[in-house]
């Protein structure tokens, strides 16, 4: 067996970073998810001889799966909360504590998923409207109260280019019965007019109440405000971004080209040139809503204007947070 703990990663966890990656599993609470078990499936297939080196392992393997994907905070926040949970003075003491602590981050995070639609399905009326963007659990989990309480919902379902992320949206809603529009990204501001609720989820949310998610969120928000409709972020408190408590700014990830142009499609503009250096792409997955265009963002531990989000992050988190393998 190698020292190097990196080197100790087992497969599955490869394969779940590499999931991740590539968007096989995406959307912030399903990466949280997806990484607490990864890391529940590294404990138990540990062969680590010493407490030490079970410790140096588990903390190689949520490296692995941090360094995936770095706007979502539920994924390091997720990695915190079972490494630091980590308790035993044997091997075997230490397995069980990582496989609890991730089974029951798991079981917390579907029950805050479903009082946190509860709690939004407040705010939606028999008969509403609801616009969507890019696919969220959280925010599709107020829609599945609401019609749970009886309400009559509809959507305008914003396909999400470049990935196309509404036709999941469209997909389950279409799946409860839910009569759907979808349009493309361009055409929402003219349906905002039909709209009574714009409602989105969010990778993470700064401590001044920024909401950061999928590209297309600001534009959306600044149409909708325009409108005079109300704009609702579903963001379970794993979205809180610890590190902006001290200053710190999100990262937006910048995704690879070909999501947005063909080979061929490149090839046509530039007349077949392979070189052209002029032709620049770029593919930012997320963008950042000031607080002033959101109207409330509902968790599970209630709903809350923008701006006092900070005082449940501080109750939360503290000010003082390190990296999950710290
Ligand atoms: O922006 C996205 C997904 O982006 P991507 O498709 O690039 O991962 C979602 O709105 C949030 O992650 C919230 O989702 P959830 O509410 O399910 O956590």
């Amino acid at each position: 067996m190698t020292d190097e703990p990196a080197e100790r990663i087992v497969p599955a966890v490869h394969d779940t970073a590499e999931d991740i990656a590539s968007m096989e599993i995406r959307g912030a609470a399903t990466i949280a998810d997806a990484a607490a078990g990864a890391l529940a499936t590294q404990a138990e297939a540990s062969t680590a001889e010493t407490p030490e080196a079970f410790e140096a392992e588990l903390k190689a393997a949520a490296r692995r799966l941090y360094e995936t994907r770095p706007t979502a905070v539920s994924l390091p926040n997720a990695l915190r909360f079972v490494l630091w949970d980590m308790e035993g003075g044997s091997v075997d003491a230490l397995r069980e504590s990582v496989a609890e602590s991730a089974a029951g981050f798991q079981t917390d995070l579907a029950e805050a998923q479903d009082r946190l639609g509860r709690i939004g399905a407040n705010r939606l009326r028999d008969g509403d409207v609801v616009m969507t963007h890019c696919h969220s659990t959280d925010a599709l989990s107020c829609v599945k109260a609401a019609l749970d309480q009886g309400k009559d919902i509809s959507a305008v379902v914003k396909e999400t280019r470049p990935r196309k992320q509404g036709h999941i949206t469209a997909e389950q809603l279409r799946e409860w019965g839910v009569p759907v529009t979808l349009v493309v990204d361009n055409a929402a501001r003219r349906y905002l007019e039909r709209v009574d609720h714009v409602l989105v989820g969010a990778d993470s949310i700064a401590a001044d109440g920024s909401v950061i998610n999928k590209i297309g969120t600001s534009g959306l928000a600044v149409n909708a405000r325009d409108r005079g409709v109300p704009i609702m972020v579903a963001a379970q408190t794993i979205k809180l971004h610890p590190g902006t408590l001290t200053g710190h700014t999100v990262e937006i990830e910048n995704r690879d080209e070909s999501e947005v142009l063909e080979d061929a499609e490149r090839d046509r503009i530039t007349g077949g040139d392979p070189d052209d250096a002029d032709l620049v792409v770029e593919n930012p997955a997320f963008d950042v809503t000031p607080p002033r265009y959101v109207d409330a963002i509902v968790t599970e531990r209630g709903q809350f204007p923008p701006e006092s989000i900070v005082t449940l992050m501080r109750e939360l988190f503290g000010t003082d947070v390190g990296e999950p393998w710290e």
